[in-house]
């Protein structure tokens, strides 16, 4: 048991920081190479261990390493995406479409991380008033397995420009089961060193100190000496 007053060494600290800030969405850079079985173990047990609402618990973790239902979920990504392409014109739409926006077959490893809506029965202590709770916990668990991901050397990409109907349907969920994230796993040839949509000059990282307001919705926040601090994004 840890002692609460016990705080992390400066190594210790430095990883976390470093997991967090070289964390990548991966598409482009995935090499073929095996997972081995206990570092998934460990990644997955990361992502166990997220906080829930009520501590529900509400993920299904579906390890996808056939083809077969890995080429029908890249079908569902074409289709989305051809659509998604439409939104935009001109030079706009032509860097849309050279970006890369997935790796469903190079990676070795598909994940989808489900979200049981009916896990624990009707009533989750602290989702009785705002329902989404069990599916932002999920999100805690996604956060929390790529983040392991990144300190095992593997790249994690998210890919949300599916059908979320469609994708049920492959992967045979029941009515309550909602397909949270379908995530590409795998070691890379490279982690970026800024996110992909950066560098290829499709948005920037906004400015920090933008960001944290004083005590109302744009109020500075200069009085508390903090904004020389958040300089640098
Ligand atoms: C909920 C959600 C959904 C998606 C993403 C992320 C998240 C959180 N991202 C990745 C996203 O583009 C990326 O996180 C940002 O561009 C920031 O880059 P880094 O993650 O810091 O590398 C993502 N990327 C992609 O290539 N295809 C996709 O469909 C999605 N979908």
């Amino acid at each position: 048991m840890s002692n609460p007053n016990d705080p992390f060494t400066e190594a210790q600290r430095e990883g976390l920081y470093r997991a967090i800030f070289e964390r990548r969405d991966v598409r482009s850079q995935f090499l073929p190479d095996a997972i081995p079985e206990e570092v998934l173990a460990r990644i997955l047990r990361a992502a166990h261990h997220a906080p829930s609402v009520g501590f529900m618990q509400p993920w299904d973790f579906i390890v996808i390493d056939s083809l077969a239902v890995r080429e029908q979920v890249l079908e569902s990504f074409n289709e989305e995406n051809a659509k998604a392409s439409e939104n935009y014109t001109g030079e706009r739409q032509q860097t849309y479409r050279s970006l890369k926006l997935q790796g469903i077959l190079e990676s070795p490893i598909n994940l989808c991380i489900t979200c049981d809506r009916s896990r624990g029965g009707p009533n989750v202590l602290g989702r009785n008033s705002i329902m989404e709770m069990d599916l932002f916990s999920t999100c805690l668990a996604v956060q929390n397995l790529w983040l392991a991901a990144r300190a095992e050397g593997i790249g994690v990409g998210w890919v949300s420009i599916l059908d979320q109907d469609v994708l049920s349907n492959i992967l045979q969920l029941p009515d309550h089961v909602y397909p949270l994230a379908y995530l590409c796993l795998g070691y890379v040839s490279e982690f970026l060193e800024q996110p992909e949509l950066q560098s290829k000059g499709w948005r920037s990282r906004l400015p920090l100190e933008d960001l944290v307001h004083g005590n109302s919705w744009g109020q500075p926040i200069a009085h508390r000496k903090l904004e020389k601090h958040l300089a640098g994004g």
